[in-house]
């Protein structure tokens, strides 16, 4: 069965990461750009990692039970029986695991990851193939200039000004939708008085059916 893509705020959850090779160098910066607070656990951490400001190294090996305390637990260590114990430890318990060279103790893996502020977009082909998740990533990195986070920033607020003031659902999703079309009319840059000039004309419409 294909994989669900679920979109998790990560601010402040604890995360622990066993092992400290370039697996987990890549897992780290990938977490920690979405606001995880990290610890690393390994007998040797490697200096790509050590030199992360803002993250807890520990090396060492790992005690099964300080995993109790993470929210959520990556095991990409070179040993396949350890990352396969720690998998195994964290799915009896309902803890989220990521087991680096196992698919089937994994109860989420790591996406492509394609970034504009919020508008975040993740690929994943269940396990099968990460150089096809990366080509897809590099071909939808093409594909979104920046603008999309500017655009998408403004379209929040457009969206709360339209929840208030177009009583009708169809209407309002008429008007943020043709808002999206002028942004992309115009290299994915809204104009706020061509915005202003939409919403106008919606809220006079959505004026006049409450009216009739
Ligand atoms: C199952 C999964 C588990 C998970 O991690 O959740 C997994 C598994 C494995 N990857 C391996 C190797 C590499 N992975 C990458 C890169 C990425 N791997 C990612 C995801 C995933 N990798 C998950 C499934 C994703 C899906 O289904 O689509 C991406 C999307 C996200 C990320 O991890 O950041 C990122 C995309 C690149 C991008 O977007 O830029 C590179 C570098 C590269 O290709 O450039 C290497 C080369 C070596 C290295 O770099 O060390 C190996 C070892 C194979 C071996 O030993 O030969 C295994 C284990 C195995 O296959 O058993
Ligand atoms: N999912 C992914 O994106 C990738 C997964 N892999 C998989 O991840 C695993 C690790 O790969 P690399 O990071 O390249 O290896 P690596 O050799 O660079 O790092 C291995 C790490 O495991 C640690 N380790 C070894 N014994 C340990 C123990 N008893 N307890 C805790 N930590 C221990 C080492 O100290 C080291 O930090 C492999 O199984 C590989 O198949 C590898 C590359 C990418």
């Amino acid at each position: 069965m294909a994989y669900f893509p679920m979109y998790i705020d990560l601010e402040g959850k604890k995360v622990i990461v066993v092992g400290g090779g370039k697996a987990a160098l890549r897992k780290i910066n990938s977490l920690l750009y979405f606001g995880a607070k990290i610890a690393v656990i390994a007998p040797k951490v490697c200096d790509d990692i050590k030199a992360i400001k803002g993250i807890n190294v520990h090396e060492s090996n790992v005690a099964l039970d300080i995993l109790q305390n993470a929210d959520i637990v990556v095991a990409a260590t070179r040993r396949p029986e350890i990352n396969a114990k720690i998998g195994t430890y964290c799915n009896d318990r309902g803890i989220m695991v990521n087991v680096a060279d196992n698919k089937e103790l994994s109860s989420f893996l790591f996406p492509g990851v394609i970034v504009r502020g919020d508008l975040v977009v993740g690929v994943t082909t269940g396990g099968n193939s990460q150089a096809v998740s990366k080509q897809i990533r590099n071909m939808i990195d093409r594909m979104l200039p920046e603008e999309y986070e500017a655009l998408t920033r403004k379209m929040g607020a457009y969206t709360e000004l339209a929840n208030v003031n177009i009583k009708s659902t169809a209407l309002r999703e008429e008007a943020l939708d043709e808002l999206v079309k002028v942004a992309l009319s115009n290299k994915c840059v809204l104009d706020d008085k061509k915005a202003n000039k939409v919403l106008d004309k919606y809220y006079r419409e959505d004026a006049a059916r409450r009216n009739a």
